[in-house]
Formats: C-alpha cells, sequence, structure tokens
C-alpha cells in the first residue's frame, strides 16, 4: 500500500483578482515526474493515528492530518488507522512553492478512499481538499497538467507532452503569505481576461519560450522584494515556482 506523492511547479501564476485577504489566480500547474515523496501505509500496533516521516511541522499543522480529521467521520477510517501508520518518506523540500504538503494531502485523501473503500468520486475529494489548503484540489485530479484557476479550487486537465523538469530549491523558505501581503502593497496588478485567455491555451513549452521569469510568474518580483538573496539563483531558462523558493528549467523548451 504505498504511491507516490509528486511534486508540482507553476509554468505560470498571474494574479486576475482579490478575494478577501486572498488572491485569485491563473495557473499552469504541471506534475514533476523526477522529483516525489512516497506515501505508504503500514502495519502498526500503535492503535491510534500517526505519521511517520521528517517534517519541520507539528502533528496538528501536518496537512496529512488535516486531511484525515476530515475523512475520519467516514465508516471504516478510524478503525484502519488504528491499524495501520502513515509513512512518509519526505524527498521535496519544504516551503519550496513545490507542494509537498498539498501533494500529500491529496495522496492520503486518494489511498484512504481506496484502501477503506469509501467511494468517493475525485469531485467529492476535491471538495474535501480545499478545505486543507489552495493546491490541494490539483493534486486530487492526478493531471500531469492543469489549468488551475479560482484560489486553486478549479482544475481544468491541460492536454500537452509531459515536460521533463529540473528545480533547484534555494535553502531559502519563502513565506507564501508575507509574499502575497509584498505583492499586494507594490507589485499590484491583474490580468487581464484576455490575456488570462490566451495563456490558458498555449502549450506550456510556448509559454516559457515567449516569457520570462517575471512576466510567468507575478510573485516572483516581490519575492525577490523580500528575500533579494533568490537573485543568485536566477539564471536564463530557469522560472520561477509559486511562491518560491524553487526555480525550474523545462527541458523540452528549445
Ligand atoms: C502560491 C501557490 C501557487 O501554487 O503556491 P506555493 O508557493 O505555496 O506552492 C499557492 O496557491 C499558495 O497556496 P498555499 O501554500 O496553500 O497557501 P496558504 O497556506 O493557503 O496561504 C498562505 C497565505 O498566503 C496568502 N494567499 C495564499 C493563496 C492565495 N491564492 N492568495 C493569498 O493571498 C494568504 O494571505 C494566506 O494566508
Ligand atoms: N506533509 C507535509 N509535508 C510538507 N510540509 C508540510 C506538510 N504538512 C504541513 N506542512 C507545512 O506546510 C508548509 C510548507 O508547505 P509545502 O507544501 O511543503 O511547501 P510550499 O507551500 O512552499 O509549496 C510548512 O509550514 C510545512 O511545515
Amino acid at each position: 500500500m504505498n504511491k507516490k506523492s509528486y511534486a508540482k511547479v507553476n509554468v505560470f501564476l498571474k494574479i486576475s483578482d482579490k478575494r478577501d485577504s486572498y488572491h485569485e489566480l491563473v495557473s499552469r500547474f504541471v506534475r514533476v515526474h523526477s522529483l516525489y515523496d512516497t506515501i505508504s501505509f503500514v502495519k502498526s500496533s500503535r492503535k491510534a493515528f500517526d505519521i511517520i516521516g521528517d517534517f519541520s511541522c507539528n502533528m496538528e499543522s501536518n496537512t496529512v492530518y488535516k486531511a484525515y480529521n476530515l475523512l475520519k467521520e467516514f465508516a471504516g477510517v478510524e478503525e484502519f488507522f488504528k491499524s495501520h501508520s502513515v509513512e512518509i518518506e519526505k524527498n521535496i523540500p519544504e516551503f519550496a512553492g513545490l507542494g509537498g504538503g498539498s501533494s500529500n494531502a491529496a495522496t492520503f485523501l486518494i489511498m484512504t478512499n481506496k484502501y477503506c473503500n469509501l467511494n468517493l468520486s475525485k469531485d467529492e475529494l476535491c471538495k474535501i481538499a480545499v478545505k486543507i489548503g489552495a493546491d490541494v484540489p490539483f493534486f486530487v485530479y492526478e493531471y500531469d497538467s492543469a489549468n488551475v484557476t479560482g484560489i486553486g479550487e478549479i482544475v481544468e486537465r491541460f492536454d500537452e507532452e509531459i515536460l521533463n523538469i529540473d528545480t533547484i530549491t534555494p535553502n531559502i523558505k519563502c513565506n507564501t503569505g508575507e509574499i502575497f501581503k509584498v505583492f499586494r502593497e507594490n507589485f499590484y496588478k491583474q490580468i487581464s481576461k484576455n490575456e488570462a485567455e490566451k495563456l490558458l491555451k498555449m502549450k506550456s513549452v510556448e509559454i516559457l519560450y515567449n516569457l520570462n521569469i517575471k512576466e510567468a510568474n507575478d510573485l516572483y518580483e516581490p519575492a525577490i522584494s523580500v528575500y533579494p538573496e533568490l537573485k543568485e539563483y536566477t539564471k536564463k531558462d530557469w522560472f520561477f515556482s509559486g511562491s518560491g523558493s524553487s526555480f525550474f528549467k523545462v527541458n523540452n523548451v528549445k
């Protein structure tokens, strides 16, 4: 009972509006095939829910624990996790803009749905996923590439070739909330409907061929202003994922 929990990158990320203290985005999310954690359900005699793995957060703030809390009311779930521990082999760096925590939560939802025979559809799982975090629905659908809008709850599969992606994660822990705050205060702009529609139709390789790092990600400039050390990692053909700190390169782009 194990499953890969992939990282993602944002090929582009543009802000389209504000929603209360949040921001609505227009983004292309792509799974990184070469970077994943592995989640296993292993037999255990602990008689209580537990997660084994290397995390910087405590149990209460672990996204997998949040996912468990949302599923435990379903018949059989609590019983199952009295005799199984969740083991997570972490490879995806945290605070990296690669969605590791969100991916783990989604993989846990998918595995629990399967092994506890909950028979929930992807759409039903997605309703649970949004309660955990903005990026979780993308990972629930298991698409290689998708257009993601709203705060992350609208996920539409995008049909394109599988991308061969390299990532670099500087040892800088980017605070997503702080970067959005600086974006709102000093860099605020909204993508127009026309421009958004154009990007949402373009293949990822075309987008990366045509845009530079600043144009592709509205959070890049605010991130650099909060963490100037990030600038050292800015190189030709490399792009910025989410609110950082990871940079990525797509080898399919010629
Ligand atoms: C920017 C993105 C793009 O993929 O990626 P990451 O850099 O985290 O991977 C995500 O949407 C990030 O989502 P997530 O990491 O779940 O953010 P949260 O913990 O929910 O939000 C932290 C804080 O960031 C701000 N926030 C977050 C998402 C959003 N669409 N608008 C916001 O303004 C809010 O102030 C919020 O309190
Ligand atoms: N299962 C998990 N894996 C990684 N980080 C987690 C997990 N659960 C909670 N977190 C917390 O989520 C935050 C980072 O989220 P993560 O998804 O790894 O990165 P990012 O949001 O930068 O893409 C950190 O505060 C981290 O401690």
